[in-house]
């Protein structure tokens, strides 16, 4: 039946099969999560079952102070110059810092400390304050870690966690952007052991449904000792790398004022990566960004 058949009059000569008043109408528009953000509530919940806390993460710009120097990561390090980091031109430094805490990094790095005996350069606070886009949610833990090694009564055990966005400035390709979003944990109690961290891990991802794990020596400037995570991922039927992890260094928790005897174990991954694998996504693109073809 169309308006020209209306206003032609020639609908009265055709036959019309009944209708349908049961008919189902066809499914109307309607909104999606995304499943950036479905995989996000996952590990949200199950780091809330874990009784992990969330950190405050609402700051996607840092000061190199706290996503470097504060994790004993030295200036000279090639991932702290402009082709790996994104620098911010304004506001291009921060200022306040903890002086009496700032000092005791600056001798970490410089001459050393607590039985270290640092990197032996000359540390500049010019370099510490130049501005950023976070390169790790990294620098969330060693804001959190140095308030609770700061806190009315000292320090207290405690079990943190951040998922949000980070910045690194790199080549992109299929599988990587400029920007991801970090998951990391954070444990923080006296005499952790390697073995906490390698059975933390194992918790975490057998609630993900992996429990084929398998660690790798790796190097972080901040951790000591650090592991590369793989997993045999039964969906693929082959292993694949689902992170990294280690225990932070002496050099970074003693200047933070934490106790000798307090140890923390952390570990990440991304967001991306599981939600592609989950959801079949080849290409980054379809995942995030407008729906354009090149
Ligand atoms: C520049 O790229 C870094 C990113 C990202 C990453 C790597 C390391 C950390 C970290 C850390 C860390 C270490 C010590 C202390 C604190 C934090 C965080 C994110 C993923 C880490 N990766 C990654 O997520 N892989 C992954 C994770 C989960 C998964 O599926 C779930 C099991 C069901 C499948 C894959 C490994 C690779 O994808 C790697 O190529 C890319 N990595």
């Amino acid at each position: 039946l169309t308006v020209d058949m209306l206003a032609s009059g020639l609908w009265k000569d055709l036959k019309f099969k009944a209708y349908n008043f049961d008919a189902l109408g066809a499914p109307p528009a309607r909104g999606h999560l995304h499943p950036l953000l479905k995989v996000r509530s996952e590990f949200r919940q199950i780091f809330l079952e874990m009784g992990f806390s969330e950190m405050p993460t609402n700051n996607y710009v840092e000061s190199s102070f706290w996503n470097f120097d504060a994790l004993y990561q030295p200036q000279q390090h090639p991932a702290r110059d402009a082709h790996d980091t994104f620098f911010i031109n304004y506001p291009a430094k921060s200022t306040k810092f903890p002086m009496d805490y700032l000092e005791k990094v600056k001798t970490a790095h410089s001459v050393g400390a607590y039985g270290s005996k640092g990197y032996g350069y000359d540390w500049k606070i010019e370099e510490a304050q130049k501005n950023l886009l976070r390169t790790h949610t990294t620098a969330v833990s060693a804001r959190m870690l140095y308030k609770l090694a700061n806190q009315p009564g000292g320090f207290k055990p405690a079990k943190y966690f951040s998922i949000d966005k980070v910045f690194r400035n790199e080549t992109l390709d299929a599988t990587h952007l400029a920007e991801f979003h970090q998951v990391e944990g954070v444990v923080a109690a006296v005499g952790l052991t390697l073995g906490d961290l390698i059975g933390t891990i194992y918790e975490f991802f057998k609630k993900l449904g992996i429990t084929q794990l398998e660690f790798k020596p790796a190097y972080n400037p901040y951790t000591e000792p650090s592991m590369e995570i793989f997993c045999f991922h039964p969906g693929l039927d082959k292993w694949i790398e689902v992170g990294n992890s280690g225990l932070f260094r002496p050099e970074m928790l003693l200047p933070m004022g934490l106790p000798s005897n307090v140890n923390v174990i952390a570990w990440g991954l991304s967001l991306e990566r599981p939600t592609m694998i989950k959801y079949g996504f080849n290409n980054i693109r379809d995942l995030v960004g407008p729906k354009v073809d090149f």
